[in-house]
């Protein structure tokens, strides 16, 4: 079910959470929307939810104008970052809550909780009660709940915010998974730019209540649409755009301010054509990779990545000389 929205706007007193947004999700896709607190995220997931309806525009589930029916009436599942399973009620009986109140037939619910209850990995735990499961697998039972209905929609608001680092990476291939074998079109709320970069097709940058830009992982990190792009979907340098400054590293005279990302900077140890001379200031072990903060000459930090092999080779000192080589830069107008 594909959903499109058409110059939608919303608005909370004088303040503009959304601004005249326009974006099409194709039926069975997975998008994410990417961006900062107070960027619009939820605002947007509530408008096509049916919880908070627009001031403007208009929203197509289906090809069906939607904008204002009322929420029962959309068939959406929704999953929130904090799961509202019912407490009192064992897995079994919240997973067939929905099918319950829509007066299926016992075998019929049977069936649906048995599929479900086996895509999400948790066979043997209809008995228990949420409280008797861990964060993660309540956020299972969320999504087999929200989708026992057939929803034609599945939105996601933060769904594993409230987890930490490591189940919400499991969590994060798993609903990839779990996506493929379902394939209803879903969009997920995250702040997390791995977490979108990693599980969706499509993502859609927000800020300050507009779309920034729209696309895969690899589109929106080598292609960034703007400055916010760029340095939301990840690590960034900017340097100065002086003619005597590019001239010395080889650009061509920027009208704009340089971004390079910290891989695309080559770090040696001796001086060479179209470098800059700076200072290693302290060095980071990440473990599976290095990173190297310099102070260049003309009295700016930049983040250097380096890779293992290369860092044993440098054999780097803290304090010594050493040089940068731009491999790959950017700039963007108004910038
Ligand atoms: N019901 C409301 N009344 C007034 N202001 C609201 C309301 N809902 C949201 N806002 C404001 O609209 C802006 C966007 O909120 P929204 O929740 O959509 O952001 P978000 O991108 O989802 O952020 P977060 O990641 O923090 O959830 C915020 O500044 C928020 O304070």
């Amino acid at each position: 079910m594909s959903i499109f929205i058409e110059k939608v706007s919303k608005q909370f007193g004088d303040f503009q959470a959304l601004k005249q947004i326009d974006l099409a999700v194709n039926s069975g896709k997975l998008v994410a929307l990417l961006g900062p607190s107070g960027s619009g995220k939820s605002t947007l997931l509530r408008a096509i939810a049916g919880l908070e309806p627009p001031d403007t525009g208009k929203i197509f589930i289906n090809e069906q104008d939607t904008t204002h029916l009322d929420i029962r009436q959309r068939n959406i599942g929704f999953v929130f970052q904090h799961y509202a399973l019912f407490k009192h009620l064992t897995i079994w009986k919240n997973i067939a809550f929905g099918l319950t109140i829509r007066k299926y037939s016992p075998s019929a619910i049977k069936k649906r909780v048995e599929e479900l209850l086996d895509l999400i990995q948790l066979q043997g735990f209809s008995d228990r009660y949420p409280s008797q499961l861990s964060g993660g697998q309540r956020q299972r039972v969320a999504l087999a709940r929200a989708l026992a209905v057939e929803p034609q929609v599945l939105l996601l608001d933060e769904p594993f915010g409230a987890l930490d680092a490591k189940v919400r990476k499991e969590l994060r291939a798993w609903l990839r998974k779990f996506h493929e074998q379902v394939g209803v079109t879903t969009i997920l709320v995250t702040h997390d730019r791995e977490e979108a970069m990693e599980v969706a097709d499509q993502i859609v940058v927000m800020n300050q209540g507009q779309i920034e830009q729209v696309g895969t992982a690899g589109e929106i990190y080598d292609r960034p649409a703007s400055p916010f792009v760029m340095s939301f979907i990840g690590e960034v340098n900017v340097l100065p755009n002086h003619a005597d400054f590019c001239q010395k590293l080889g650009l061509p005279n920027y009208d704009n301010k340089v971004f390079v990302r910290p891989h695309d900077i080559e770090l040696l140890t001796s001086p060479d054509e179209r470098v800059a001379t700076g200072k290693l200031q302290r060095v980071v072990n990440l473990g599976y990779q290095i990173q190297a903060e310099l102070m260049i000459d003309e009295n700016l930090p930049v983040y250097v990545q380096l890779s293992r092999d290369k860092f044993s080779e440098l054999a780097l000192q803290t304090g010594q000389q050493v040089f940068i080589k731009l491999k790959e830069t950017k700039s963007f107008v108004h910038s």
